[in-house]
């Protein structure tokens, strides 16, 4: 049987990468893989999650066809590559780093997938963008101000299992493996 895509999905700043990092261990034991992304970021900036490569390197991955999925935000490329459909086939899952902006792009590939979108408390939100220290208070306030277009409709559209991250981390990834258990309401 196929796998299922997950597609983990959040404002800036609201625990995406943490929350992946911190759950890459558990989701492994579960046959879950996390799919490293390729961005045109620098290398300092991208950190060891993802794949940093220049603009033209991008252009020619995305012209061989290596990426399943791929979307512009915040001024950056980002390519999901290939090879998940391949782990998608051999049944195994996968958890994506996803957009809010590509959700309508991605569900009609994935139509089965499994939307997660995590939240966190709008006065938490800037602090952590600005305790993180990875881009200009010019760059946070547009991140911000990207969210204004997402926020209430996507809370409430259907398919979309929300995740709060304003507590602690480890509750969140005790939730989100949660949710992924068969069985579950998010997953039926
Ligand atoms: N539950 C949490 N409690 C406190 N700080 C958190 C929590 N989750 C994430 N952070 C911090 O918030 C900042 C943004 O998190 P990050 O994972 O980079 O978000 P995203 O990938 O969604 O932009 C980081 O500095 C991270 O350490
Ligand atoms: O359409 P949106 O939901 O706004 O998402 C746009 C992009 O921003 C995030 O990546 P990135 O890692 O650059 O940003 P972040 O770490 O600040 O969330 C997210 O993973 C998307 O790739």
């Amino acid at each position: 049987m196929a796998g299922r895509l997950i597609y983990l999905i959040g404002p800036s700043g609201s625990g995406k990468d943490s929350l992946l990092d911190a759950a890459r261990a558990p989701l492994a034991e579960r046959g879950c893989r996390i799919v490293r992304r390729v961005i045109t970021r620098s290398a300092e900036a991208v950190g060891e999650a993802a794949q940093g490569v220049s603009p033209a390197q991008f252009a020619t991955l995305q012209a061989e066809g290596g990426f399943a999925l791929s979307w512009q935000a915040n001024g950056l490329s980002y390519g999901i590559p290939r090879q998940i459909d391949d782990w998608l086939a051999a049944g195994d899952d996968v958890l994506v780093n996803g957009s809010r902006g590509h959700l309508a792009q991605t569900r009609a590939r994935y139509p089965t997938l499994l939307v997660v979108l995590l939240t966190v408390d709008q006065a938490v939100l800037r602090q952590r963008l600005l305790a993180r220290g990875r881009e200009s208070v010019a760059e946070i306030d547009a991140r911000l101000a990207r969210n204004a277009q997402f926020s209430d409709s996507l809370k409430a559209a259907p398919g979309v299992f929300l995740l709060d991250n304003s507590g602690p981390l480890a509750h969140t990834v005790a939730r989100l493996l949660d949710c992924l258990q068969p069985g579950h309401s998010a997953c039926a």
